[in-house]
C-alpha cells in the first residue's frame, strides 16, 4: 500500500514510522526541503516508550504522476486549508484521506474532497525534537478512528479497517465521528490551554489539587456548552488521558515555547463560539483564551 503523510511533525513522523514498520511504502511530504533531507539522511527515530530507527522516504514537493492509496494529513488544523489546495492534484485520484487534527474547526474544509475521508484522534503523547526527525513517545493511548464519508461500496467498519495499516498501534473504530471528536475536544480544552498557561506537563493537572480544580472548572464549561450529560464518565476520560500522557507537554505548550501559532481557535475558540450562540457562559475559558491569544503568533 502506498501512503503519503503530509506534515513531518510529532504526529506525522510517528505515523510514518509506524506505517513503514508495518511493511507499507510511505512518503512523507515536508514543508521545507531541509526537513525532507534530514529524514532521507537519518530516517525517523522514535525514543521513549518506543525505540527504533526507520528509514522513510521524504519529499518536499508532489510529483504530478504520483498517486497514493491513502493520504494522511498530519498538520495543525490551521494549515489544513493550505494543504488541501497544495495537494489538490490527489483529490481526483481516488485516494482515501485521513485527518488527525485536534479540535473541530477543519471539518468544513473536508466536504469538498470527492473521495473517502476518515478522521482519527490521537491519544498518544508525542514530542518532536526541533530540526531533527526524532519523536519522543511520551504516552501511549489509543488511535480512535471513524468514517467521515465513505465512497467505498460498503461502509462496514470491518472492511474499512483493512484500509489502514496500523496493526502496531492501539486502533479503536468508533461508530460516529461527531462524538469521537467532541470527546477529544473536551480533553484538549481541559489539558492544552491550562498546561500552556501554567507551563506544566499533562500529568501535573491530575496530581496537583489546585491545577485539577482549575481544570475541572474548564471541564464544566465545555460540557455545558456541548450539552453533555455524561459528566462522570467524561471526567474519568480526561483524567485518564492526563495519566497516560503524564510525561508529555501538550502540543499547545510546545507551540507556545517555540513561539509558534497555537491551535487556540480550533480548540478553545470553537467552544467560545458555540457558547456565545447558545448564550451559555464560559468565563474561565474566555479568560484562558484571552491570556493565550496574546502569546500566539
Ligand atoms: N503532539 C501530540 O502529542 C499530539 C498532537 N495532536 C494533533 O495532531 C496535529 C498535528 O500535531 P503535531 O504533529 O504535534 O504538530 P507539529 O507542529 O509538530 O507538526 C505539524 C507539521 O506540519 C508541517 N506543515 C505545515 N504545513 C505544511 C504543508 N503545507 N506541507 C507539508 N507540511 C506542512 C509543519 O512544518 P513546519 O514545522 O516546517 O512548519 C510541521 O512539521 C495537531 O492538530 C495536534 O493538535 C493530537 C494528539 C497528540
Ligand atoms: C493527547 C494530548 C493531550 C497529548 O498531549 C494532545 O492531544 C495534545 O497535546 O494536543
Amino acid at each position: 500500500m502506498k501512503i503519503a503523510i503530509i506534515g513531518a511533525g510529532a504526529v506525522g513522523l510517528f505515523l510514518a514510522a509506524s506505517c513503514q514498520k508495518a511493511g507499507q511504502s510511505v512518503t512523507v511530504f515536508t514543508r521545507t526541503e531541509a526537513s525532507a533531507s534530514v529524514i532521507n539522511k537519518e530516517g525517523i527515530t522514535l525514543t521513549g516508550r518506543m525505540s527504533n530507527i526507520t528509514p522513510v522516504e521524504a519529499k518536499h514537493e508532489l510529483n504530478e504522476n504520483e498517486t497514493f492509496d491513502l493520504v494522511i494529513v498530519a498538520v495543525k488544523s490551521y494549515h489544513v486549508s493550505n494543504v488541501l489546495k497544495q495537494f489538490k492534484l490527489l483529490w481526483q485520484k481516488g485516494c482515501s484521506w485521513l485527518f488527525v487534527q485536534n479540535g473541530m474547526d477543519h471539518l468544513e474544509e473536508l466536504t469538498a474532497i470527492p473521495s473517502s475521508v476518515y478522521l482519527g484522534v490521537m491519544e498518544y503523547g508525542l514530542y518532536k525534537h526541533d530540526h531533527r526527525a526524532v519523536v519522543d513517545v511520551r504516552g501511549i493511548g489509543q488511535l480512535k478512528m471513524a468514517v467521515y464519508r465513505n465512497k467505498q461500496v460498503s461502509s462496514s467498519n470491518k472492511e474499512v479497517e483493512t484500509l489502514f495499516p496500523f496493526s502496531n498501534l492501539n486502533v479503536v473504530w468508533m461508530d460516529g465521528y461527531q462524538k469521537m471528536l467532541e470527546d477529544k475536544l473536551v480533553v484538549n480544552v481541559c489539558i492544552n490551554p491550562l498546561t500552556a498557561i501554567l507551563q506544566v506537563k499533562n500529568g501535573e493537572l491530575r496530581t496537583n489539587p489546585i491545577y485539577q480544580k482549575e481544570m475541572h472548572a474548564y471541564f464544566i464549561e465545555v460540557m455545558n456548552v456541548l450539552e453533555r450529560g455524561d459528566m462522570e464518565q467524561m471526567w474519568e476520560y480526561v483524567l485518564s488521558v492526563c495519566l497516560k500522557t503524564a510525561a508529555n507537554e501538550s502540543s499547545m505548550l510546545v507551540d507556545l515555547k517555540r513561539g509558534r501559532k497555537l491551535e487556540l481557535d480550533a480548540i478553545v475558540g470553537y467552544v467560545l463560539k458555540r457558547g456565545h450562540e447558545k448564550r451559555i457562559g464560559t468565563p474561565k475559558l474566555t479568560n484562558a483564551y484571552e491570556q493565550l491569544v496574546g502569546s500566539s503568533v
